[in-house]
């Protein structure tokens, strides 16, 4: 059982990672992609690395924006393991 980040954690969290935001239920990132097919293709990558994490964001597609938001259904909240997967995002943004 992975454990809940608390607020100042989760905030700390936060600040080392560019584009997200969020609070203890959940955390957030938007990116808009130069095309609509481009959004698609980073939503293959992020799928491949969260079944490999089995670790897995809700993911919202409008056109060539995609939202990522992460938490961990089974703890309730925010853990390091949303933490760890945002950070991969965030590589596959580039
Ligand atoms: C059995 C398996 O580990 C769980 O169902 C996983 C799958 N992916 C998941 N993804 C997320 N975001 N939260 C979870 O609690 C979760 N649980």
């Amino acid at each position: 059982m992975t454990d809940v980040l608390g607020s100042d954690e989760v905030a700390t969290a936060l600040a080392h990672l560019a584009g997200w935001s969020g609070g203890t239920d959940g955390i957030e990132r938007s990116v808009t992609a130069p095309a609509f097919l481009d959004g698609i293709r980073l939503v293959a990558e992020v799928a491949h690395v969260a079944e490999q994490a089995d670790h897995h964001p809700d993911i919202d597609i409008r056109w060539r924006t995609v939202t990522f938001r992460l938490s961990t259904h089974s703890a309730g909240g925010v853990t390091d393991k949303d933490i760890t997967l945002a950070r991969q995002i965030n590589n596959l943004i580039g």
